[in-house]
C-alpha cells in the first residue's frame, strides 16, 4: 500500500504537484494517467525520494522510502531506463544493485531470464536498444522480488511481443497480490492492464475510480446505425421523437440515449433495411480526453486531425487535437529523454 497525503511540489513559481491525496492497493493494477507536464513523473519521484515534497508525504507500510531497510526488497521502480552505468554489462549493472541491497547474487541471472536477456547479459548496457533498456531497468525493479513495484511508462520503446509480456507481467504481480502502479500514454494499453485508474491534470487529482467506472462516467455512449434506406430512417426516428446525428464520414447515424433493441425494432416495423445497428462502447482514449480535456498545458494544432473534427459528436471539437497521435507521438518524446 502507498499512501500520498496533500503531496506537493513547486518549482518556483510552477506548482507541479499540487495537493494529492490518494492510495495505491495491492492485489491490482493501478494506471496513474495524466497529460504531458500533468505532474506523474514528479509525483512519482517523491513517492521514491527522489525529490522532496514541499509539502505533503507519502507513505509506504506506513514509512518514507528513504526510512525502509534495504528498500529494494520492499519496492521496485522503473522510472529512467537510462539510469543504468552504460559501461557495464547488463549482470554487473544488477550484480551492484543486488549486493548493495543483500540480494542474492543468484537472482541477477533469476531476473535477466526472466525479462529475456540472458543473451546479452555480458554486454555493456550503453549498446542497449531503447526496449532492451526497458526491459534492463524491468529487471532491476524485479531484483528484490518487491511487494511494490512502480514503472513510469514501462512498455515505451518494446516491441508488439513485449508490450503483451509486460502487460501479462503486471496482471501477474497483481494477482499474487502485490501493489502495481503504472504510468503510460497508451490509452489503449492501459485499457487492458489497469483495473483502477488515478488521473491528475495540472498537478490535481481529477479521478480515483475503477477503470469501468472512469470510463462510464466521462464518455458518452451511443449506438450507431447505417442503412441504405438513410433518409427514410431519418425520418422515421424524427417522428418517434428520436435525435439522430449524421457522421457523413461513415455514412453513419448516431443516436444518443436509446438503445439498439428499440431502435432495431422502430426499424423492422417500418421495414428499413439496416447494415449496421451496434452500441458503441466509449474508449478510455476518448473518456481521458473528455475528462482532462480543460487541464491540457500543451495542445497540437493539426488543421483536420483526428479529434479536432466536429462532425462526430462522439469526439467534441472542444476535445484536444493530439487524439490518435498522442500515443506515437509522446513515446517518442519520452524516449528522447
Ligand atoms: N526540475 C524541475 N524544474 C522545474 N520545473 C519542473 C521540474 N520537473 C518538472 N517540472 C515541471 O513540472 C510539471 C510537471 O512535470 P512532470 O514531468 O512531472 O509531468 P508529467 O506528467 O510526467 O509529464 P509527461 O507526461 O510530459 O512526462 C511540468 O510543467 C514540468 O515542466
Amino acid at each position: 500500500m502507498i499512501e500520498l497525503d496533500g503531496l506537493t511540489k513547486r518549482f518556483g513559481a510552477k506548482t507541479a504537484v499540487d495537493n494529492l491525496s490518494f492510495q495505491v492497493k495491492p492485489g491490482v493494477v493501478t494506471g496513474f494517467l495524466g497529460p504531458n507536464g500533468a505532474g506523474k513523473s514528479t509525483t512519482m519521484r517523491m513517492m521514491l525520494d527522489l525529490d522532496n515534497p514541499t509539502s505533503g508525504a507519502v507513505r509506504i507500510y506506513g514509512q518514507r522510502y528513504r526510512e525502509l531497510r534495504e528498500p529494494l526488497k520492499h519496492v521496485g521502480a522503473l522510472l529512467d531506463a537510462k539510469a543504468m552505468h552504460g559501461g557495464r554489462s547488463a549482470y554487473n549493472n544488477l550484480l551492484c544493485l543486488a549486493q548493495s541491497n543483500g540480494i542474492p547474487q543468484r537472482r541477477v541471472a533469476e531476473v535477466l531470464d526472466l525479462v529475456g536477456l540472458t543473451p546479452v547479459a555480458k554486454k555493456k548496457s550503453k549498446g542497449f536498444s531503447l526496449g532492451m533498456g526497458q526491459r534492463l531497468g524491468i529487471a532491476a525493479a524485479l531484483l528484490g522480488d518487491p511487494q511494490i513495484l512502480m514503472f513510469d511508462e514501462p512498455v515505451n520503446g518494446l516491441d508488439p511481443e513485449g508490450i503483451l509480456w509486460i502487460r501479462n507481467l503486471m496482471k501477474g504481480l497483481a494477482a499474487e497480490g502485490r501493489t502495481i502502479f503504472v504510468s503510460s500514454h497508451l490509452m489503449s494499453e492501459m485499457a487492458l492492464t489497469a483495473d483502477h485508474l488515478i488521473v491528475i491534470g495540472q498537478g490535481r487529482l481529477l479521478a480515483d475510480t475503477s477503470m469501468a467506472d472512469f470510463i462510464h462516467q466521462n464518455s458518452r455512449s451511443y449506438v450507431r446505425m447505417r442503412s441504405p434506406q438513410q433518409e427514410r430512417l431519418k425520418d422515421v426516428l424524427h417522428e418517434a421523437g428520436i435525435d439522430a446525428v449524421g457522421v457523413p464520414a461513415t455514412g453513419t447515424l448516431e443516436i444518443d440515449g436509446v438503445g439498439a433493441e428499440q431502435l432495431g425494432e422502430l426499424a423492422a416495423r417500418h421495414q428499413i433495411v439496416l447494415h449496421e445497428l451496434s452500441p458503441q462502447r466509449a474508449s478510455l482514449e476518448e473518456a481521458f480526453m473528455r475528462m482532462t480535456a480543460d487541464s491540457v498545458e500543451y495542445h497540437a494544432h493539426a488543421p483536420g486531425a483526428p479529434g479536432a473534427a466536429s462532425d462526430n459528436p462522439a469526439r467534441p471539437a472542444d476535445v484536444p487535437a493530439w487524439g490518435a497521435g498522442f500515443d506515437a507521438t509522446d513515446s517518442t518524446r519520452k524516449g528522447g529523454q
